[in-house]
């Protein structure tokens, strides 16, 4: 039975985000009088959403002992993040090659579309309009829709509710262990491609279906199983 829908993943995925995210975590940084850290350090923490990466960067700089009141430096960190990813989110961020043809392949299959992803949908939806990808999608599921985000399956089971498709119908495509565990956990084959940020680890150690070359290989993979 072919492919009913598509569960895409975003950052790593469609869109190389990094440069903005790392703009954002520096600018955070400078803020609290801490120093900056390396685009490629930056794109080790981001997968599990926007708190895990600020908890991330903190960790890495904020060694400050016996800091009185964590929770409040985590807050302002957070809240500092929040206000400078606005201002810099889709700024430098890239299509990667391949995406454009690949969305528009899966829809002239028949395939649903949806994102799944752990971005916050305050930050989400205006990328996705920014990039002009806004139009290619029936549903959009992130970090803060659900009570769990990826790695628990919640994320791609409630994507497939909204979709009215079957788990087993469906088809997820990420760039991390977070989609493979989230996907493999909701009962839903998964691709993933190798040009994203997983965590710091080779996509060749993840339990997925299948490494594809581009958005577009994705589509040519489904048409054929
Ligand atoms: O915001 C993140 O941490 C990652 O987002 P993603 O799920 O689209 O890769
Ligand atoms: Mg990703």
């Amino acid at each position: 039975m072919p492919f009913a829908a598509a569960l895409l993943d975003l950052d790593g995925t469609l869109l190389d985000t990094i440069p903005d995210l790392a703009d954002a975590s520096n600018a955070m940084l400078a803020e609290l009088g801490l120093a900056g850290l390396p685009q490629e350090q930056v794109a080790t923490y981001v997968g599990k959403g926007t708190p895990n990466l600020v908890a991330r960067l903190l960790q890495a700089r904020d060694t400050a002992a016996g800091r009185a009141d964590p929770e409040a430096r985590f807050r302002e960190a957070l809240a500092s993040f929040q206000r400078h990813y606005h201002q810099c989110n889709g700024r430098r961020a890239i299509l990667y090659p391949g995406v454009v043809e690949g969305l528009q392949a899966m829809r002239a299959q028949g395939m649903k579309l949806a994102i799944v992803t752990n971005k916050p949908t305050e930050f989400t939806l205006p990328l996705l309009r920014l990039k002009g990808l806004d139009t290619y999608f029936d549903q959009i599921v992130c970090g803060d829709t659900c009570a769990e985000k990826k790695p628990h399956p919640m994320p791609m089971l409630h994507a497939c509710k909204l979709l009215g498709v079957q788990a087993a119908q469906a088809l997820a495509i990420g760039d991390s262990l977070n989609d493979a565990q989230a996907a493999r956990a909701a009962g839903v084959r998964v691709l993933a491609v190798p040009y994203g940020y997983n965590e710091g680890s080779s996509v060749h150690d993840l339990d997925v279906d299948a490494i594809v070359t581009s958005i577009e290989d994705a589509a040519r993979w489904a048409s054929e199983h």
